[in-house]
């Protein structure tokens, strides 16, 4: 952290808090600015153990940097960021080590090593741990594998051989390979055709379902969102303005939430939520 970085949470317990009786993540006061460009000013959010949390927002209202602050890639100017109970721009670097271990991370493009096989690739948080045993790694994989609904057969495929739907399943796998409590997903079903899309959105659903996870996600896909959400944040004037689950903030009256959900894209992504749940019934 820089000298023009201020965290202004206050001492911690100095342990990570995992069992739900804190937020998962806990942002209070937080400014984040470039240069003269103010992004987030004075933003608050909390996420709460087991809710799926999706963060949207206009072009360049600052989704994408929320997320990297969270991970601790990138710091405010000011303000508080909490993950599991600790600050993570003061926290010690072992912990972080520690933290990292807890959650997982999809990138928008899936981010597979290009040179490493589907095994590989999958097996690779677990070998940088260095305490587990090679055939330990070896079944371990293979249940990942078997959760995203990945055969065995394609262990030795490289990413470049993968449709991408399977690019992003072995990146879920990777994400999901030391077992985190918390699973950040940036642009989950971006490139992917309606019928993947819908499979994946599925899959992370269950996932979420069976493993007992908390899961942040950015997305422009209102179908994903609508899918997936607990509850939204909805940032505008560099704050989140609205925050809830969808039906409540469908009766928010501010523009950007009315031309957001019920312009003629969110009509469409509604009606077919409301198809998709009355033929589930
Ligand atoms: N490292 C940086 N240096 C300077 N400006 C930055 C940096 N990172 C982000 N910004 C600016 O901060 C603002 C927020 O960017 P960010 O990518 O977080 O927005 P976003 O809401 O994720 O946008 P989009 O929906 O278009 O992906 C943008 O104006 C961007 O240009």
């Amino acid at each position: 952290m820089s000298e023009d970085q201020v965290s202004t949470c206050g001492p911690g317990t100095g342990e990570l808090t995992l069992d739900g009786s804190v937020p998962v993540v806990e942002i209070t006061g937080l400014w984040t600015k470039y240069g003269r460009t103010v992004v987030h000013q004075d933003l608050n959010l909390e996420i709460e153990q087991g809710e799926i949390m999706s963060i949207v927002g206009g072009s360049g209202t600052g989704k994408t940097t929320l997320l990297r602050q969270m991970l601790g890639l990138e710091h405010p100017a000011r303000g508080c960021v909490r993950v599991f109970g600790e600050d993570i721009s003061e926290i010690a670097s072992d912990q972080l080590q520690q933290l990292r271990n807890h959650w997982g991370m999809l990138f928008q493009q899936g981010a597979l090593y290009s040179a490493l096989t589907v095994f590989e690739n999958i097996a690779q948080p677990m070998r940088e741990l260095h305490v587990l045993p090679e055939d330990l790694v070896h079944d371990a994989v293979l249940l990942k594998m078997n959760m995203v609904g990945l055969g065995p057969e394609h262990a030795n495929k490289m990413p470049s051989d993968l449709s991408g739907g399977m690019v992003k399943r072995v990146a879920l796998a990777r994400a999901l390979a030391l077992e985190p409590k918390l699973l950040f997903l940036d642009e989950p079903t971006a490139g992917l055709d309606p019928d993947l899309s819908e499979a994946f959105v599925a899959l992370i659903k269950s996932l979420h379902r069976e493993l007992g996870l908390t899961v942040v996600m950015v997305t422009h896909d209102l179908d994903t969102l609508f899918a997936l959400s607990t509850r939204i944040a909805v940032l505008a004037e560099k704050h989140v303005i609205a925050l809830g689950p969808l039906a409540d903030l469908l009766k928010v009256d501010h523009p950007f939430i009315k031309e957001f959900f019920l312009g003629d894209r969110g009509r469409r992504a509604l009606e077919a939520l409301e198809e998709k749940t009355s033929t589930e019934k």
